[in-house]
């Protein structure tokens, strides 16, 4: 049970990114519509919802990959812009590795984030370590293992010390040992005071990962709440009937303007 002063510490705390209005089309077709969110810096958040709901294009939207066609994205109450973006990162469900050893991945990715000379070999050796990848630093990234590879691609974007990760189903085709691994890895980020939004179809990485979840229907979010409250019990009848496994159609994101 929180105290009081939690509740309302949690409720005054700074938002790290919000949006406002967010849309996004493609040739007419709306597939992000009227998304308002607040994201409060050091809490973990989940995004579900069924296939084609939106997820992984409000992720893309809110780390800049792509721009809305309607409202605002703020970072720290200001416009997201190419500073900002570069205290987020991103891992994707099928990491993207350079064609290079273990260690080079690292390497290029600290270069471009501009940490140069004895403080990127510390840092490399940090990720190599967080990964539990030391033995395989000169292996060629991509003959690494989906588990391997994932540990990677998150180590290596911890290791330029993001404010804010996005996951997206960073563990859909890992079995459980790997996927206890990238989730320590998650907790990890957590506890080192990343904020962490996540995309996940798994109601018991939903609850473990999380603190708060947007559930998101046709490209709008339907229901938001503390995750055990909304996976316990969903107001909106698109959660339930997802939640409860059962059909539901849910007009908007086919809908043209
Ligand atoms: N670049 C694009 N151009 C046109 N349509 C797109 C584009 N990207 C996504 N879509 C469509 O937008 C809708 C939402 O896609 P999105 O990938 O965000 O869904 P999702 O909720 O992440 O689904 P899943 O759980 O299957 O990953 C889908 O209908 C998809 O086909």
């Amino acid at each position: 049970m929180k105290t009081f002063r939690a509740d309302v510490a949690e409720k005054v705390a700074p938002s790290v990114i919000s949006a406002r209005g967010l849309g996004f089309a493609v040739e007419g077709r709306v597939l992000i519509r009227d998304v308002d969110l607040d994201i409060k810096a050091g809490r973990r958040t989940v995004i579900m919802g069924s296939n084609g709901a939106g997820k992984s294009l409000l992720l893309r939207l809110l780390h800049g990959l792509i721009a809305p066609s309607s409202g605002e994205i703020l970072w720290n109450g200001r416009p997201l812009d190419k500073a900002a973006r570069r205290r987020q990162a991103m891992v994707f469900q099928r990491p993207v590795m350079l064609r290079r050893s273990v260690l080079a991945n690292l390497d290029f990715a600290l270069r471009v984030h501009g940490v140069h000379g004895p403080a990127r070999r510390d840092r490399e050796r940090a990720a190599l370590a967080m990964a539990r990848l030391e033995d395989l630093a000169a292996s060629p990234a991509r003959t690494l293992s989906g588990g391997e590879q994932q540990r990677l691609a998150i180590a290596r974007a911890l290791a330029c010390a993001p404010d804010l990760l996005f996951l997206d189903e960073p563990t859909v085709s890992l079995d459980p040992a790997s996927t206890h691994a990238v989730e320590m890895l998650i907790g990890d980020a957590h506890a080192a005071g990343v904020t962490t939004v996540l995309v996940t179809h798994d109601r018991a990485q939903a609850l473990r990962l999380g603190d708060d979840v947007i559930f998101m229907a046709g490209g709008r979010i339907a229901e938001t709440g503390p995750v055990e409250k909304v996976l316990q019990n969903p107001q909106s009848e698109v959660a339930r009937a997802w939640l409860e496994g059962r059909l539901h159609f849910e007009p908007g994101a086919s809908e043209t303007k």
